[in-house]
């Protein structure tokens, strides 16, 4: 199995995703530059976090443009599971994949520090192998990461079951507390924190297994034993 780590002008998590997924996880993985497409024979794909192009006038919204991203759209419709991690998440929720914005925190601080997830959904090709309320000590690092939705709009998540995580105290303002959701169909999951940075246990601190599961599930989905 092939996992495709979408790069843009500006994203610096993509080779820390890569080790993670190559290294940790023993997966075969391949960048792919925004202004190429993506091939047939790619099982998932993840947008990697940064700064694309600077966060110029909304986080995520001018790479949600690039010709890329009609791929990423065609794989979402596919089914292919999709992850996006803090700017990928801004990408997939400005290319409409995913419900929602993510507005500057509350504090208009950038915030760089460790959270508690609490999983709210555990259908998803990406939280698969978790405990329904498990708790995941994970780090963030964002200026834009106070996910909104309107009143409308959360309730049809809520009924659809497509909120993900949550954190389990207010971090930034977000709307319920919400840190990741996923599409109508659960393949397309997005979330602030970063699971590349907690997965290895000389750079977590708190507990790496949790934030591993993340990564475990995309290979269980995929039918890979391990
Ligand atoms: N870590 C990241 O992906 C960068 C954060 C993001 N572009 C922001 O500051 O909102």
């Amino acid at each position: 199995m092939k996992v495709g780590v979408v790069v843009f002008p500006g994203s610096n998590c993509d080779r820390d995703m890569f080790h993670v997924l190559t290294d940790v996880f023993h997966l075969n993985a391949e960048y792919f530059w925004h202004e190429k497409g993506l091939p047939e024979n790619i099982d998932a794909i993840v947008l990697p976090g940064g700064f694309s192009y600077g966060d110029r006038l909304r986080a995520g919204v001018i790479a949600a443009h690039s010709p890329i991203i009609k791929d990423v759209k065609k794989m979402a419709e596919k089914g292919i599971p999709i992850l996006g991690v803090c700017n990928g998440f801004q990408i997939l929720v400005e290319s409409g994949l995913l419900p929602g914005v993510l507005l500057k925190n509350e504090s208009l601080n950038f915030m760089c520090e460790w959270t508690n997830l609490i999983v709210e959904n555990n259908k998803t090709p990406f939280t698969n192998k978790f405990e329904l309320n498990q708790r995941i000590p994970i780090p963030i690092a964002n200026g834009e990461g106070r996910y909104y939705v309107d009143d409308d709009t959360m309730k049809e998540l809520k009924k659809k079951n497509q909120i993900v995580f949550r954190y389990s105290e207010v971090v930034n303002g977000s709307s319920d507390r919400i840190a990741g959701v996923c599409n109508e169909d659960y393949n397309v999951v997005g979330m602030m924190p970063h699971p590349e940075r907690a997965v290895e246990s000389d750079i977590n601190p708190i507990d790496n297994r949790p934030s591993s599961l993340i990564f475990e599930s995309l290979l269980t989905k995929m039918g890979v034993a391990r």
